[in-house]
């Protein structure tokens, strides 16, 4: 039997409005969020992709200061007490979070800036920030779901199951964000989600 940690987040004050905008991508793990990221970040340069922290290992090839920066549980949890997260939240046995500061200088920039983070997160977002545009992409069945988080072999059996239990949680909150993709043909969820941004 997994034990599933319980998600623990921070709430956030209200931030004041802006000329920037943000963008959040959420949805399970595995449903091909970080590919369309990169795809999208590839084809619109002037995106601001924030690098979140963790205290996740990295996975081989990942970089940090590029996919994420990798910090121990005692450090993260002075960064929180610190007030130094946008959002924050504890999934599948780590820790995410996205750096404040810099975010909120792209935004008062004027930046189109993009998270790519978990339900939790994202809710906390949705409250601080009610005019952030929220898109959830969905995997075509649950079955797909499950056979691209064990194609991409990077995760443990035990982060598997993990993933998988919370994303029948994840996918239930779906209606909670401004707008649904399917990401089952790549190039047409990519596309609908530039059609989100930019028409
Ligand atoms: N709340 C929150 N979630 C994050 C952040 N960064 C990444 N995540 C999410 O954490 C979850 C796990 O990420 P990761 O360990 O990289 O696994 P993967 O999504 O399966 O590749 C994913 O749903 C990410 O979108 C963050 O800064 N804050
Ligand atoms: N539309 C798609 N059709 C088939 N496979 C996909 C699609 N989108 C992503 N994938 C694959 O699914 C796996 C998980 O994608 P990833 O971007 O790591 O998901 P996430 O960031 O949401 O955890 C990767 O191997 C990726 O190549």
């Amino acid at each position: 039997m997994i034990q599933v940690l319980p998600i623990q987040s921070s709430a956030t004050t209200k931030e004041s409005p802006n000329p920037g905008r943000l963008i959040v991508l959420t949805g399970p793990s595995g449903v091909g969020k970080g590919t369309l990221m990169r795809s999208l970040l590839q084809r619109h340069p002037q995106l601001y992709y924030s690098v979140s922290v963790t205290t996740r290992s990295p996975r081989p090839g990942e970089i940090d200061g590029k996919n994420y920066y990798f910090i121990n549980r005692s450090k993260f949890e002075q960064l929180i007490a610190e007030g130094e997260f946008l959002e924050w939240a504890e999934f599948t046995g780590n820790y995410y979070g996205t750096p404040r500061e810099a975010v909120l200088n792209q935004i008062n920039s004027g930046k189109l800036v993009v998270l790519e983070i978990e339900l939790e997160g994202a809710r906390q977002i949705r409250a601080s920030f009610p005019s952030a545009l929220s898109i959830f992409i969905l995997p075509p069945s649950f079955d797909e779901l499950e056979r691209r988080i064990r194609s991409r072999a990077q995760d443990s059996e035990e982060a598997i199951a993990r993933r998988l239990h919370r994303a029948q949680e994840e996918i239930k909150a779906a209606d909670e964000f401004d707008i649904q993709i399917v990401n089952d043909d790549f190039q047409t969820a990519l596309n609908d989600i530039e059609a989100a941004l930019f028409e």
